[in-house]
């Protein structure tokens, strides 16, 4: 049987949870696809681990000091990188030197942090284009909510007209328990961190940050801008008080944190901030940690997509959708459908 050899640099929450998903799905991906994945190797920022034979579940509690970084993963085989470590867009964060020696040597890469597809993605893309790589970012894209399947595969042929999301686990889960449980801020991001999903600087969230760095992402991966930060107007969610709230209740509005594309002068503008939606507005129904997005297209119509799971599953999954996707691109066929 043709083996597969992946590996997992990044190895906090959603890293743990994709490698241990990874390994329950090893039947699946041998019956549906022919092929033994093998999970070659897993660091964090000190440690790691490697074994060409695949490694086991019960290792992964205990990573050796010295193996992490990109030469790691390269003398470990893998044919398959799965990035997940922090996300900076500032400097790009540890991912970009993992992504750039992957697609360099023509590993296909899975990411799921943002930074450096958002701070050098026209140069990644260039690694991958001239290695042959694939790079793929569901993972980074919102993860559970499809937003570029959406756009390169349901909708491919149409003109999108524009793109509007709720694109923030948290910063969603916020203005919903500050609405519907009178619950504080702070409260509401205590909740939020130990369900997982909030970044580890939860500014990130709160400022719309994150929101902006997924709308670049569905921007330039997407729909083929070349936009950075620079150009995005963002407005976080900070100025959202108690009064507020019971405003907005009062006219009957609920408000979201939302990025929105739209064309202007046939350019690509991008902002994020506070809108508010009628109770009969499918985004006002958008409780908790859910996201969503709505695409206006010119020939089919608006399409809307709702969604989220439990944190950090949710986002393995939408990495290893990613991993199905590379098999069929490199012509495993699904074997029982
Ligand atoms: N948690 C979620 O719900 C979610 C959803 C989608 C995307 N993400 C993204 O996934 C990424 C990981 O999220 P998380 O919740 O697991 O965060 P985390 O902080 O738990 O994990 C990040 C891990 O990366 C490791 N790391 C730091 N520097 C490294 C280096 N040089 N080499 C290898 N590893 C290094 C850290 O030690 C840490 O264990 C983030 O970029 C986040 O934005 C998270
Ligand atoms: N902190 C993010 C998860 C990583 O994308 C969110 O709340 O949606």
């Amino acid at each position: 049987m043709q083996t597969l050899k992946v590996a997992i640099a990044g190895f906090g929450g959603v890293g743990r949870a994709t490698a241990n998903l990874l390994l329950q799905r090893r039947d699946h991906y041998r019956q549906v696809y022919g092929v033994d994945v093998r999970l070659v190797a897993v660091c964090g920022s000190r440690a790691g681990l490697v074994d060409a034979n695949g490694l086991q579940a019960k290792q992964l509690d205990d990573l050796q000091p010295g193996l992490s970084g990109p030469d790691f993963v390269a003398a470990s085989g893998a044919e398959v990188l799965i990035e997940a470590g922090p996300s900076d867009f500032r400097s790009g964060g540890p991912g970009l030197d993992y992504l750039c020696a992957a697609l360099s040597a023509g590993r296909d890469c899975i990411v799921i942090s943002k930074g450096a597809l958002v701070h050098s993605g026209p140069r990644l893309r260039e690694l991958a284009r001239a290695s042959g790589a694939l790079l793929k970012l569901s993972g980074a894209a919102a993860a559970a909510l499809p937003t570029l399947d959406l756009l390169e595969h349901s909708l491919a042929g149409c003109k999108v007209l524009s793109v509007e999301g709720i694109l923030n686990a948290t910063t969603n889960y916020l203005l919903d328990a500050m609405r519907t449980q009178g619950l504080g801020f702070d409260a509401a991001l205590r909740e939020a961190q130990a369900g997982g999903f909030a970044e580890a600087d939860t500014r990130n969230d709160t400022e719309g940050w994150d929101t902006a760095c997924k709308l670049l992402l569905l921007a330039n991966f997407g729909l083929g801008a070349r936009l950075t930060m620079a150009d995005l107007e963002v407005e976080g969610i900070h100025s959202v008080t108690e009064q507020r709230i019971d405003a907005w209740k009062s006219q009957g509005l609920v408000p979201r944190l939302v990025g929105n594309l739209s064309y202007v002068d046939g350019a690509i503008r991008a902002s994020v901030g506070i809108k508010t939606y009628a109770l009969s507005d499918p985004f006002a129904l958008v409780s908790g940690k859910n996201k969503a997005i709505r695409i206006n297209s010119d020939a089919m119509g608006e399409t809307l997509a709702i969604g989220g799971g439990a944190e950090p599953l949710a986002t393995a999954a939408a990495a290893l959708k990613d991993l199905e996707h590379i098999l069929q691109a490199r012509g495993r066929s699904p074997l029982l459908y």
